[in-house]
């Protein structure tokens, strides 16, 4: 596990570092400036031309001091301010004087032209770190619309110039940069979209904050690395398939037939025991014929039998509904009866749609159900616009625990996943795995972990970076264009634990 910081919470540990623990801030930002120089040394030959683009914050001094790093190493370095020196930080001062004093040219970027960007190798964007706090435009707009289009590689300090660092909006123009560097740990602004596709090349360098600096911090958002997958149960020896759950998946209608198979299979290999499918009785021929391993229960759409569902939960100690199960009164009466067994629950897709559409089944969500809405379906169940779930990503997952008490995967480029302890953001995953039926998978996956005993956090967190990994393995044997929900699905074994 690994954290994710947002640039105001950033601020805070930077001060707390140097105001309470004593770590002077040119300490801190020789570690920083540091961490950017050996990176343009190891992905740069010698020869290379490199300039700093300087703000007069401490965002710009960092800058001038990987300049001057450079600079005695033996490369060829310029540094170009932007802004007005006598409103610069004091630290920005000091390591103009230090590179002054080395030998290094200082030069006033708003001279600086795209022809003469384009001589040279290396940019070394520090125009806007964290302190960032308005729009760009003037004179600034224009010198990042001209990196942008330069052919130099650009590396990033701490942030692209431009992004927030709390939210990843482009605030009117951001750096395009081939590598970015974080200090103290990712920022969300550089995880989130649209910002995450601004910082090509994505790392970041502890620099000697210590933990204790973290706890002023509102929010410690996290991922998952795969040192995590060790929270994966072990499957013991002395054991059997109900060791490994019972697993009711209630997917499918009479036309579709498709998620019911994609997330019980997703969730055998993940490791379930048993799997009971309880699906429209057009779907039972076709059910045993892809997935003879699963158990299958039909219903009939004209004539519902109450009982029969009711025997299927009472058999399970894991459920999963919603996928294509539509939105009528009968899986209404569905969604009722799963919340009501208060049993492990996974609610997605149309089991989603009902609640939203339902006051009373809000209510019923409890602390062991995990729903994975994808945009649409939020924005339905927050009953607000698609764009402002977009907009509030973070907020609208966490609402989820906050306002329901149950756990969320609000699913996306960067799925956040939510429960009552922490907030995840998801890492993997690729362009490839917008395609049908890909979350179905992950329904799949997240029952298939509750039915070998993950608890409900684990589960919640651990399911979106399983399916990631599975999805990028799928994008090292062919184009993402033709990824399709059952290859993400053959890769699941590939990630378990042996
Ligand atoms: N000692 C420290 O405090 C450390 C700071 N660090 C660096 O310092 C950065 C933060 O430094 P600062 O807080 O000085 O802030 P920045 O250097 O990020 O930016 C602040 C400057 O930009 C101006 N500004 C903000 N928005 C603008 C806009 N839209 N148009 C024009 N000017 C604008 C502000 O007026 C201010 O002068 C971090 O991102 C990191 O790179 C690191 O070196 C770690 C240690
Ligand atoms: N660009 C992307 N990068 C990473 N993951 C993605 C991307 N697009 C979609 N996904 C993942 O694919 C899945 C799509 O789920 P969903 O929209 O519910 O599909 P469906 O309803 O067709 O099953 C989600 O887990 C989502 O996080
Ligand atoms: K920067």
């Amino acid at each position: 596990m690994e954290r994710i910081i947002s640039g105001t919470d950033m601020k805070k540990v930077d001060e707390y570092t140097i105001n309470e623990v004593g770590i002077p801030s040119l300490v801190l930002m020789e570690r920083a400036a540091k961490s950017v120089a050996d990176l343009i040394e190891e992905t740069t030959d010698k020869n290379s031309e490199v300039i700093a683009i300087a703000g007069t914050g401490n965002n710009g001094a960092d800058g001038v001091a990987v300049c001057r790093m450079l600079y005695i190493d033996g490369y060829n370095t310029c540094i170009y301010i932007m802004g007005n020196i006598d409103k610069a930080t004091q630290e920005f001062k000091t390591q103009i004087e230090i590179a002054q004093k080395v030998g290094i040219e200082i030069k006033d970027a708003s001279r600086l032209t795209r022809d003469e960007m384009d001589k040279k190798h290396v940019i070394v964007d520090s125009i806007f770190g964290v302190g960032l706090s308005r729009n760009v435009d003037g004179d600034y707009k224009k010198l990042i619309e001209a990196i942008n289009q330069s052919k130099a590689k650009v590396y990033a300090v701490d942030i692209p110039s431009g992004l927030n660092a709390d939210t990843g909006k482009v605030m009117g123009v951001a750096v395009k940069a081939d590598y970015t560097v974080c200090f103290g740990e990712l920022k969300l602004g550089a995880v989130l979209y649209p910002g995450a596709d601004y910082c090509g090349k994505l790392s970041f360098d502890n620099i000697g904050f210590p933990d204790v600096s973290y706890k002023k911090c509102e929010t410690v958002y996290k991922y998952h690395t795969s040192d995590d997958l060790k929270l994966i149960p072990k499957r013991p020896n002395y054991s059997n398939k109900g060791t490994y759950g019972k697993l009711l998946v209630i997917a499918g209608n009479k036309d579709i037939t498709g998620a019911a198979f994609l997330c019980a299979k997703a969730a055998f290999r993940t490791g379930a025991g048993l799997v009971r499918i309880f699906t429209a009785k057009e779907n039972r021929e076709v059910i045993q014929k892809l997935l003879p391993e699963a158990m299958v229960n039909v219903y009939d759409t004209d004539d519902f039998d109450k009982k029969a569902l009711d025997a299927c939960i009472e058999w399970a100690n894991v459920i999963a509904i919603g996928p294509g199960i539509g939105t009528g009164g009968i899986q209404k009466n569905m969604v009722e009866a799963v919340l009501e067994s208060r049993k492990n629950t996974v609610i997605d897709a149309d089991g989603i749609n009902v609640i939203s559409q339902n006051v009373k089944l809000k209510k019923m969500l409890h602390k062991n159900v995990i729903l994975t809405p994808h945009l649409g379906e939020m924005a339905r169940f927050e009953n607000k616009t698609i764009d402002e779930i977009k907009d509030n990503l973070v907020k609208s997952a966490f609402n989820i625990n906050y306002m329901y008490n149950a756990n969320g995967i609000l699913k996306d480029a960067r799925s956040v996943a939510v429960t009552q302890d922490d907030i995840y953001i998801n890492m993997t995953g690729n362009s490839g795995m917008a395609t049908a039926g890909s979350g179905d998978v992950l329904t799949g996956i997240v029952a298939g972990l509750l039915a070998i005993g993950c608890n409900v956090e684990n589960a919640t967190t651990l399911a979106p970076y399983i399916h990631g990994i599975a999805g990028d393995l799928v994008a090292t044997k062919m184009p993402k264009a033709s990824i399709m929900a059952t290859d993400i699905i053959e890769e699941i074994k590939n990630i378990m634990p042996q």
